[in-house]
């Protein structure tokens, strides 16, 4: 069965249509790792996103749940040159039946490279990607926010927990929480929109601003109290946390053309002068010249376009990335700035202690 992708620009891109939803919509953008596709799937950034993969086959090592960031296919559709269908390991689900139960819809066999060269010259782009025999949706400018859960939860390796991290969820990613557990902490995930009393009453060591889809500037009516959790708490912010916390303090976010989304992404240390390899996973980016009078340096900045890559505060413990140093099987070479968390939160119980 054929299967059409028709861009927000008029182009139309064939190939075979695997199975799924007959018809969906969705911001078309590109992915470059040559592996990580279980991650880039279940990651909650993707939601409603036709997420176009570059590397040409996808599938060759199947999907393993441990894998997976979230219990859901995040993305609206997948596109791919090729669909894996070959020999893969015991205790592993195939590709395309993984998404074919999740009713996700893959279109294989379509010209990524041409595809992705059209993406990079105009911009990401709306699209309706369809069987060819059923009639497309109806574009809508919805735009995908709301990845939300319905209660806090707590969890810890057991016998661990030396620091109470609270995780503000805007749609987590499942390494983000396992990377602060491997790091001693008793995690309490909760949702982006819980009260400054109710995050107070948990008594938290720190806050984690997480990872999530769509415009940070969407969530504009909780500035203010992210600004005053961020005065109060040692903070980290990953991609759409970071954005959060620029905005909060009044700094502004912007879209790039086609975003960054790939497992190695070189970002400079400004401190450090340091160049290392990231993965990262964004449209939107925080815009330099609106930090002056937010407080925050410039923490880390990305070698190819120069934009802005992680921020620090100058007189709070408070730091963001725009990477993810949790993500795998992209470069661990960011793990550290867990560790570099935890150090901030020591540091502010030490001042505690000291004017207590
Ligand atoms: N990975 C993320 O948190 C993405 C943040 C935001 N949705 C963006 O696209 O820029």
């Amino acid at each position: 069965m054929k299967g059409l992708l028709t861009l927000a620009n008029g182009t139309v891109f064939t190939g075979q249509w695997e199975g799924g939803h007959e018809s969906v919509e969705g911001e078309t953008v590109f992915f470059t790792g040559m592996t990580g596709y279980e991650e880039v799937l279940s990651d909650p950034s993707y939601k409603g996103q036709i997420v176009v993969f570059s590397y040409p086959l996808i599938g060759n090592y199947g999907i393993s749940e441990e894998n997976m960031e979230s219990k859901k296919i995040q993305p609206a559709g997948v596109i791919v040159a090729e669909g894996y269908s070959g020999y893969i390991n015991d205790g592993k689900t195939p590709f395309l039946s993984y998404l074919n139960k999740a009713e996700v819809p893959v279109m294989t066999g379509v010209d990524t490279r041409t595809l992705i060269q059209s993406i990079r010259t105009e911009g990401s782009m709306k699209a309706v990607m369809h069987k060819q025999s059923s009639s497309p949706v109806q574009t809508s400018n919805t735009v995908p926010f709301k990845v939300k859960q319905a209660a806090s939860s707590t969890f810890s390796a057991s016998g661990k927990g030396n620091f109470h991290v609270v995780l503000i969820d805007f749609g987590y990613k499942k390494s983000i929480l396992q990377s602060l557990v491997d790091h001693q902490c008793k995690v309490t995930v909760v949702p982006y929109d819980t009260p400054f009393h109710q995050i107070e009453k948990l008594q938290p060591d720190g806050l984690l601003f997480s990872n999530g889809p769509g415009d940070p500037k969407e969530l504009i009516s909780w500035f203010p109290v992210y600004k005053k959790l961020a005065e109060r708490y040692p903070c980290f912010g990953i991609c759409l946390g970071h954005q959060i916390l620029a905005l909060a303090f009044g700094g502004n976010t912007k879209k790039l053309k086609f975003g960054h989304r790939g497992a190695n992404h070189p970002v400079m240390n400004m401190k450090t002068g340091k160049v290392s390899m990231s993965s990262q996973n964004h449209s939107y980016v925080v815009e330099k010249d609106s930090l002056i009078e937010t407080g925050f340096d410039v923490l880390f900045r990305n070698v190819n376009d120069d934009s802005v890559e992680g921020l620090t505060h100058r007189n709070l413990p408070v730091f963001s990335v725009q990477f993810h140093p949790e993500a795998a099987p992209g470069p661990r070479e960011h793990q550290q700035l867990f560790e570099q968390f935890i150090t901030s939160i020591q540091n502010s119980k030490k001042k505690v202690k000291q004017y207590a």
